[in-house]
């Protein structure tokens, strides 16, 4: 089956005297229904391989293709619609907006898509919040909800509208263990159908162990790609 995602030679080098390399000729690849982590110590450019992964920020060299097609040089209004489209984001922090419930931070990104209408969004977020285990929490704004509440809503927010590729900054950063885990699974999840992958950057080790494949990144290159063992393989 082809790759959801695969980078080739991906670089992203800011201008200055000197240049700073954020990352180095990275190549991987993302192959339906498997759950990959980044891992590497503080400054190694995870996160900044992560956002080139995600058409946040955009490569200066090599090649990223996206289901096969060439989205590397896209300009940032293609960029904004693939992202809304197929991609889906968890953050550290969560960025639920603090005046709207989780129901209608949920409905956010599936009414800026436009394709359902306000009753079929509402459907929908509800559907994506009790899958979370958080139907009675649905009306309830971000203060009031615990910290790891306030994450898997924002997870339900990131599968709105139906993401190819989920990718994860650090998420459980500010979590328990006992949140934590419910996070990964929630991911484990996620990355088993197949139409889907999660890309994960993350320094915490029970993600890691939970992945399919670990890349590992010293000083903004790839210097490991492994799978665990029960996996079918990095690529
Ligand atoms: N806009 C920028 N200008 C200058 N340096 C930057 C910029 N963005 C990132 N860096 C530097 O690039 C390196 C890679 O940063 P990045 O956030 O990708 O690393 P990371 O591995 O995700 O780190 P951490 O685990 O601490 O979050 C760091 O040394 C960082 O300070």
């Amino acid at each position: 089956m082809s790759h959801l995602l695969e980078a080739r030679n991906l670089r992203r080098i800011l201008p200055g005297d000197p240049p700073v390399t954020l990352v180095a000729e990275a190549s991987l690849a993302i192959r339906p229904g498997s759950f990959t982590t980044i891992v590497g110590p503080s400054g190694c450019g995870k996160s900044s391989l992560l956002y080139l992964l995600g058409l946040i920020d955009r490569p200066t060299g090599g090649t990223l293709l996206l289901e096969g097609n060439d989205v590397s040089a896209l300009d940032g209004d293609a960029r904004a619609r693939l992202r809304l489209e197929r991609f889906g984001f968890v953050f550290q922090f969560h960025f639920l907006l603090p005046e709207f419930s989780a129901l209608e931070n949920v409905m956010l990104p599936i009414r800026r898509l436009g394709r359902l209408d306000h009753s079929m969004a509402e459907a929908r977020a509800l559907d994506l919040l009790k899958a979370a285990g958080l139907e009675g929490e649905a009306g309830k704004t971000p203060d009031r909800l615990s910290g790891g509440e306030r994450q898997r809503v924002a997870i339900a927010r990131a599968l709105a509208n139906d993401p190819t590729l989920i990718l994860a900054d650090e998420p459980t950063g500010n979590l328990d263990s006992q949140n934590s885990a419910r996070v990964i699974a929630a991911f484990r999840t996620i990355a088993s159908d197949q139409g889907r992958a999660v890309i994960c950057v993350t320094h915490d080790l029970t993600i890691a162990a939970a992945a399919d494949v670990r890349i590992s990144m010293l000083d903004g290159r790839i210097v490991a790609i492994e799978s665990s063992p029960g996996s079918t393989g990095p690529s």
